[in-house]
């Protein structure tokens, strides 16, 4: 087998690799030293002097993290005593066991963009917990609450659809079901467009009535290979025995409107029957900015709850009720929150391999995903799918996905090229999907 291609890395100047490691990156972490800034007066509240001191200290360690970036330092070593601590350090060992000596050690532009992107994040978190007694505080919290009240009028319209929906649902026929199930899957994808950490945490609420605006939208998906799920589900519906054991998974990407629009999917699969349980996969720790942890996700099933809305309130009890009768289950692993393409996880994390081999189908949301799934190599565009999937085959599974990184597989021969043509920045936008499937062989 040939040996797979080099990784996307910030070392390619222009590249987007490269820029968003110049610009992006350090106003995210300039973002996240002014929310601390800005919450001062709150910590002194809740906790007296020690809380400013917490506030600063935690400052001065974002900033030293911020230069380090800037000025393309060594990538150091974790302090902090995580259960993930170790399995990154060694990561990072391997990273430098892949450079020659004249390449001194990894640094920030001069290693695997996943790599160092991811370990930003990390550091974040290390900055915070390090600062108790804030160290609980996730800096991109105001952000995603801010996306999920700012799309409110969007989340209405969703859950008045899904009331809707749900109401005829006994009424449908086989192809109704099919072109209500695929309608959902668009909208969950289009829904990640609103992620936070490509506009550098800058407001990207839904403002539009994403139900209406399907069709317009069908000729950017460049891949869709949806019949491929329907195939999978029906299959799985006409044997009744099997129908009541099927379950499926969804790993998150992120809160706000995109997490509301999963959550519709996943209602929609439990009230037609196409499954029986949904379990959804978070973030244990705050995350490239918007991605879903455990609160986010209660918080935003509250919020609907409510919102003032009837339907909406319909919406939330319900889904709070899943929760609470094990029809829908929420599961944080450290794995999703470690450098690794997926590829890995049988060897880094066989516990959440083997849970996911239980699944007769995954989603994966969002861009990030993708990356790790692809394992985010300058692929040729024409490499099949389950070629850059090097070896993860957990289950039958489909990557949902707006294009955010040059990144891509699968595409047919010239459509690339036509899509540059006609876009240059067709791979980075956000403007362009893709419903992406692959099963064990
Ligand atoms: O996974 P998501 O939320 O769809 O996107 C995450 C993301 O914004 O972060 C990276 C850049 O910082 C890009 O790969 C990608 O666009
Ligand atoms: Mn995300």
């Amino acid at each position: 087998m040939a040996e797979p291609p080099a990784f996307l890395s910030a070392q390619d100047v222009g590249s987007f690799a490269y820029l968003t490691m110049k610009d992006r990156a350090p106003q995210i972490l300039t973002k996240a030293i002014d929310t601390l800034h800005r919450h001062k007066n709150e910590f002194f509240e809740k906790h007296g002097e020690k809380g400013m001191e917490a506030e600063k200290k935690a400052i001065s360690l974002l900033s030293k993290l911020r230069n380090e970036l800037q000025t393309d330092k060594p990538i150091n070593p974790l302090v902090d005593k995580c259960i993930d601590t170790d399995i990154w350090n060694q990561y990072l060992e391997y990273q430098q066991s892949l450079l020659s000596e004249s390449d001194g050690k990894p640094s920030w532009f001069h290693s695997p963009w996943l790599f160092v992107e991811c370990y930003m994040y990390r550091r974040i978190h290390e900055a915070i917990i390090q600062c108790p007694p804030i160290d609980d505080f996730d800096v991109f919290r105001e952000c995603k609450d801010k996306n999920f009240f700012e799309s409110q009028e969007s989340i209405s319209i969703l859950c008045t659809h899904l009331q809707q929906l749900t109401r005829s649902i006994e009424d449908l026929d086989e192809n109704q079901l099919k072109s209500e199930f695929f309608k959902l899957l668009q909208i969950s994808l289009w829904g990640n467009k609103c992620d936070l950490s490509l506009s550098g945490g800058k407001s990207s609420s839904q403002k539009t009535d994403v139900v209406s605006s399907l069709e317009d939208l069908k000729p950017f998906i460049v891949v869709n290979e949806l019949e491929h799920l329907w195939t999978l589900l029906s299959r799985y519906r006409k044997t009744r025995a099997k129908a009541s054991a099927v379950r499926m998974d969804i790993v998150l990407d992120n809160s706000g409107f995109e997490l509301v629009t999963d959550l519709v999917l996943a209602d929609f699969l439990l009230s037609s029957k196409l499954a029986a349980e949904i379990h959804f996969h978070g973030k244990t720790i705050p995350w490239f900015v918007s991605d879903t942890t455990l609160h986010d996700f209660s918080w935003v099933i509250e919020q609907v709850k409510h919102c003032g809305d009837k339907l909406m309130f319909q919406c939330g009890v319900g889904w709070e009720n899943h929760v609470k009768m094990g029809r829908w289950a929420y599961h944080d692993h450290v794995f999703w929150t470690l450098p690794h393409a997926y590829c890995s996880m049988p060897q880094v994390a066989p516990d959440l391999y083997a849970e996911l081999q239980k699944s007769c189908l995954i989603l994966f949301k969002g861009d990030l995903n993708y990356r790790k799934l692809t394992g985010d190599r300058k692929w040729e565009f024409t490499t099949p799918f389950h070629q850059a999937l090097e070896g993860f085959h957990p289950a039958p599974l489909c990557s949902i996905r707006t294009l955010k990184a040059e990144v891509q597989v699968g595409l047919q021969p010239g459509q690339a090229e036509q899509l540059t043509a006609s876009e240059p920045n067709w791979l980075t936008t956000g403007k362009y999907g893709i419903f992406q499937f692959d099963s064990p062989l």
